[in-house]
């Protein structure tokens, strides 16, 4: 198909070519030829990935031809917006249009002007050039020396220029990356604090795609679309600029070169025909290389992550068989694409720059030819040095419009790369875009059904969520993403005060219950949840809390930021009704001596009067000038400020205290911790949740395995397996069922207690019975042999 498209390009043209030499003035026919070879390249160029032809051919299939659904100019709009976003490549542009970001459009004007200028000094150069040999062969040695000076003060403008226009492309490249960024930053991590990234890897989107690179496309792709967008200019104006100057100053020379044009015309045609077979589909050749290059990249990531846990399974010969395998796979392919682009290479090198060169020169040849050849033509010095100056002009102009020619049907390459980096990009945004849609629609939905509430805040939003000082789940079935159903009808209830203990099995659902409640995964007719309204109401510790990086201060507050951090004391000092308490640095300090975590600190910090009371401030900042920025009025205490790779630097049990204390910081009404405390010392931990139930009044939601902490219980919640027959069992297969009731701790420990003195006396009684049924069988088969040894015989 592409060759029969390619062989009817160059009839037409060529044809049009006769037409316009025949109705208009020959000398002008040259040029128009330039002009038809540059339409023909960039059509060649311009052609579409096989991706993108695959998808419009699918949707060729489906839809009516698109002239006939045109009956207004609202409906050409209507195409032209439908357009715009099913191309990729397009929709990217229209967003750095849209962000109105000036840089970016300051960037590119003055790339093209400086293009402008460099093609104007190429060709007085060439003009230079053609004096310089004109002066030569005419052994005007004053006139030869004069132009020497041209051509070397000409240098000035020309280093300036290329200078110019490496930094004006860099900071394009620069500026789109940066729109890009905040847009794709901006659905990524929403302000609104929807669960994008968690429901974006875990295929959680209407879509259902999963990004496993989201990194990467952030980062590489972004980077690799821009440098490639901000090339463009220069790779298809400067090309296209070449070739019209030569046209031009070819057609001023001579009246009869236009029949050598025609040739030239043709056999551009023919060598970009040619060229087809030897090009490889650069847009498919780089979504592959970046897929294998994330493979890897994949690889490397997960041993850096788990490097402690790798070294000491000595699993180094096992990783190293990964990425090996990973690594070949990349390197099998980099071979590949490189044998294909060396035979591109040696085929654009050898048409453009030789069989192209060659009929340039042999063009540049016609005039002085022809000229001779004319009637009243004087050999004389005068003659021959303005042919030869013609001819060099000439030759050196044509040399490099083929050259351009080149480069103009190498930008194809580029051009490609561009719409498959934009395919990525776009798929990534439109993901994001979905999911964030989505989420939207539900918050739509909870704003018409409750009133006076914002959206922005709430700790969860959608049609079977409401509002109160509660937590309750009202026949919620607990469903993973994949639809496996974990417990068909979870129903509880819990007011401030009420801690709940959550025990069952591996695996039945416990941590899925938070994951609800977190928002991450839907709630499932006909299930009810009520909770309260903000997201400071309620609280999430894992096991394993995430540390960013940064100060032990922002540890501690996070995900408040420094600012959040100032702003509140500011306002408290600024104005405090309720006498509530500041949390400043000597509140966070005091908090760290509480978990004896004191020697994270930066400094020795000896606080002599540090009050156990919470109630109690510790306000040691001047206080005089409240009306102040909060930045200049709060004091910072360095001992906070030490920055560590802290899930590094921390023990698991440190990190886990330093989570407590984050939790202290925020106080909320509702804390759900998932087995938060495992790693930490039996006292320890009991004082951490008294810190957390008794002196700070929060509700804790906890998933525990010790019994030691069952004492800050009052309700409980037990998963127990069922069956088929809906029997409770305590294996690991199968949906479980839930049992919501009070709890009293010290009778249930007393039970417990009981429960486990019994199963060891029953153990006992196992053993002593079969103790007794060996002596038994001993005694029966008693025959002669020694009874000690029987005995061992016996027992092994
Ligand atoms: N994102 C997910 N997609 C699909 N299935 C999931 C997902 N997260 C968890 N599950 C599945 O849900 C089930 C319950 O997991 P959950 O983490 O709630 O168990 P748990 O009761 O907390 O167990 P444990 O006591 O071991 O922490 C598991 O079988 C798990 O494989």
């Amino acid at each position: 198909m592409d060759s029969t498209i390619a062989r009817g390009n160059v009839l037409l043209i060529n044809s049009l070519h006769s037409l316009l030499s025949f109705y208009s003035k020959r000398r002008k026919s040259i040029t128009r030829s330039c002009y038809l070879i540059i339409v023909y390249t960039l059509f060649a160029t311009g052609s579409k990935s096989k991706k993108s032809k695959k998808k419009k051919s699918i949707e060729n299939q489906t839809t009516t031809p698109w002239w006939k659904s045109i009956s207004s100019l609202k409906d050409i709009k209507l195409l032209f917006n439908n357009y715009l976003e099913n191309s990729p490549t397009l929709s990217l542009l229209s967003q750095l249009i849209h962000s109105k970001n000036i840089n970016t459009l300051i960037h590119f004007i003055s790339q093209i002007s400086l293009l402008f200028i460099k093609a104007w000094i190429a060709l007085t150069v060439a003009k230079i050039d053609g004096s310089l040999v004109s002066s030569l062969v005419s052994r005007k040695f004053k006139l030869f020396f004069k132009y020497l000076s041209f051509w070397l003060l000409l240098g000035i403008p020309t280093t300036l220029t290329n200078s110019l226009l490496v930094r004006s492309r860099m900071l394009l490249s620069y500026n789109i990356r940066q729109v890009l960024t905040y847009n794709i930053l901006n659905d990524y991590l929403p302000s609104n604090g929807n669960s994008t990234i968690y429901q974006l890897i875990n295929s959680k989107n209407p879509s259902n795609i999963s990004i496993s690179d989201p990194n990467h496309r952030l980062t590489s792709t972004v980077e690799h679309f821009a440098n490639s967008c901000a090339i463009l200019p220069s790779q298809l104006l400067a090309p296209v600029l070449d070739i019209l100057i030569a046209g031009n100053h070819l057609s001023k020379s001579s009246e009869n070169s236009s029949e050598g044009t025609l040739l030239l015309g043709l056999v551009a045609n023919l060598s970009t025909f040619i060229l087809r077979f030897f090009t490889p589909n650069f847009s498919s050749l780089n979504s592959m290389r970046n897929s294998l290059e994330n493979k890897f990249l994949e690889f490397h990531s997960n041993i850096i992550l788990n490097n402690e846990e790798i070294a000491l399974a000595k699993g180094h010969s096992r990783e190293i068989d990964i990425l090996d395998v990973s690594y070949f796979e990349y390197e099998k392919f980099e071979r590949m694409s490189l044998r294909r682009m060396a035979i591109y290479n040696f085929a654009v090198t050898f048409i453009f720059k030789y069989t192209l060169g060659a009929f340039g020169i042999f063009l540049c040849a016609v005039p002085s030819f022809t000229a001779v050849y004319t009637n009243g033509f004087i050999q004389d010095d005068d003659a021959i040095a303005k042919l030869s100056s013609d001819f060099v002009a000439n030759r050196s102009l044509l040399l490099k419009a083929s050259d351009s020619l080149g480069k103009l049907i190498q930008s194809k390459k580029n051009i490609q790369n561009i719409t498959g980096y934009a395919d990525e990009i776009y798929e990534f945004q439109n993901i994001l875009r979905d999911i964030n849609d989505f989420a939207k629609i539900e918050s739509i939905v909870d704003t018409n059904t409750t009133t006076g509430s914002t959206n922005d805040d709430a700790l969860l939003v959608g049609p079977n969520v409401s509002y109160g000082d509660e937590i309750t789940f009202e026949h919620v079935p607990l469903i993973t993403p994949n639809g496996n159903v974990l417990v068909k009808d979870l129903s509880f209830s819990i007011k401030p005060g009420d801690n709940l203990l959550i025990i069952g099995p591996n695996g039945c659902g416990k941590s899925s219950l938070f994951r609800i409640l977190g928002g991450l995964w839907d709630i499932k007719d006909p299930g009810k949840l009520i909770v309260p309204h903000s997201k400071k109401d309620l609280f999430y510790l894992p096991q394993r809390s995430y540390f960013t990086y940064g100060s032990l201060r922002e540890q501690i507050i996070y995900p408040d930021s420094y600012d959040d951090y100032r702003n509140k004391i500011f306002e408290l000092k600024k104005n405090n009704p309720n006498d509530e308490i500041i949390k400043d640095d000597d509140y966070l300090i005091n908090l760290l001596q509480k978990v004896n975590l004191e020697y994270l600190l930066e400094c020795d910090y000896s606080d002599d009067d540090s009050d156990d009371d919470f109630s109690s401030n510790n306000n040691n900042i001047n206080t005089s000038n409240l009306i102040e920025s909060p930045s200049s009025c709060v004091f910072m205490n360095p001992c906070l400020d030490k920055i560590e790779k802290w899930p590094d630097f921390l023990s698991i049990g440190e990190q886990q205290r330093l989570a407590m204390i984050r939790l202290y910081y925020h106080q909320p009404k509702f804390a759900v911790l998932d087995e938060c405390t495992s790693s930490i010392s039996s006292d320890l931990e009991r004082e951490c949740y008294r810190i957390a139930t008794k002196d700070l009044k929060i509700t804790v939601l906890s998933v525990c395995h010790r019994t030691t902490l069952w004492n800050f219980h009052s309700k409980i919640l037990k998963f127990k397996r069922i069956n088929e027959n809906n029997n409770t069992f305590d294996n690991n297969e199968g949906a479980a069922t839930t049992i919501f009731t009070n709890f009293d701790p010290d009778l249930r420990l007393q039970r417990h207690e009981e429960l486990i003195s019994i199963d060891n006396s029953l153990k006992r009684s196992d053993e002593l019975s079969k103790r007794l049924n060996n002596l038994k069988n001993m005694k029966n088969s008693r025959s002669g042999r020694r009874p000690a040894l029987m005995y061992i015989d016996d027992d092994e």
